[in-house]
């Protein structure tokens, strides 16, 4: 459920330069409790960058970092977040239970140990040694250790990379699950499904700046259009010449072409090709959507 409340995490004007990239440019967002907040970009556009400067693991070179009204890097801020990164070294030598249990004493109200078994699906695998977990299993522990402090703030960086389909969705109901009931939850991720399922609010980055920040339908509208499926004998180029058109693309006999008006659009095709067949006009896809958005972004810079 989206909330009104301050924000319990946030960027202001946040620069951070890596290498010779520059990974956030000017980047402010704030993470509000009781909603899930989903940031999605292409490679490299700064997500992950965005989550290091909000755990404190980055330094930002301009603009500030907040944590629970403090310090990122403070530890009484740090230890009422949960964080679950791209990758995390887990020790091989204990069991997964006693990882859990080890990782549970630093909290003062941590789940039951039984009870974050349960949620990361490792019911099953409590007595396996880190070193034996498969890659996926090993992705359910780490989000475990990110939900068993009962974290006020969580972060997931592409939490589901990795999993098999039941476990996404056990993961999407205990992140929900604890969004519900009042913590914050930022996570990237990859997969459009994911962010149309769980997320209340999608904010979209490229080139380490926001091209777009509301919910997944206001974000389909901002960029409103169709997406036009027939086949056609038209190559490429003059599909991409008809009105209105944003991208087009072919597959065998197939044509998918994205359109800002596809009343002008199919009006132009079926007069350049009168055997035009197997016509289909559906609303644009959020994935649309968001290469349209960082499409334009880049076409901007350049
Ligand atoms: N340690 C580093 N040294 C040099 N450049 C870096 C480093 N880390 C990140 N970058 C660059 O900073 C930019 C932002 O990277 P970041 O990892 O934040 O992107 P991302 O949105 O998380 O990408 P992905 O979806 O691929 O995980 C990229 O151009 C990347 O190559």
């Amino acid at each position: 459920m989206p909330s009104d409340l301050a924000a319990v995490a946030s960027l202001s004007s946040v620069s951070k330069r890596m290498g010779t990239t520059l990974a956030l440019d000017d980047l402010s967002l704030g993470i509000r409790p009781g909603e899930v907040t989903a940031l999605l970009g292409p490679n490299g556009a700064g997500k992950t960058t965005a989550v290091g400067v909000l755990t404190g693991r980055l330094l930002p070179d301009a603009g500030t970092a907040d944590l629970f009204g403090l310090d990122p890097r403070r530890p009484v801020a740090r230890a009422r977040m949960g964080v679950m990164l791209q990758s995390a070294s887990l020790p091989d030598v204990l069991t997964v239970r006693e990882t859990i249990a080890l990782q549970s004493g630093y909290f003062m109200e941590a789940r039951k140990i039984d009870d974050t078994l349960a949620l990361a699906g490792l019911g099953e695998l409590a007595d396996r040694r880190g070193g034996a977990l498969s890659g996926g299993q090993s992705r359910r522990l780490q989000f475990a250790l990110a939900i068993c402090g009962r974290p006020d703030l969580l972060i997931l960086d592409e939490p589901t990379t990795g999993l098999d389909a039941e476990a996404r969705r056990g993961l999407w109901t205990t992140v929900r699950d604890t969004a519900d009931d009042g913590a914050a939850v930022l996570l990237t991720t990859h997969y459009l499904e994911e962010a149309e399922a769980l997320a209340d609010r999608v904010v979209v980055i490229a080139e380490g700046r926001i091209v777009a920040d509301g919910t997944t339908a206001e974000i389909r509208a901002s960029t409103a259009g169709a997406t036009i499926r027939c086949r056609t004998g038209l190559p490429e180029p003059a599909l991409l010449g008809l009105p209105q058109v944003r991208r087009a693309s072919r597959s065998g006999g197939e044509a998918r072409i994205l359109s800002g008006d596809a009343v002008a659009t199919v009006r132009a095709l079926l007069e350049r090709d009168g055997a035009c067949s197997d016509l289909r006009i559906e609303a644009a896809s959020l994935e649309d959507a968001l290469s349209t958005l960082t499409d334009k972004t880049l076409k901007e810079a350049a």
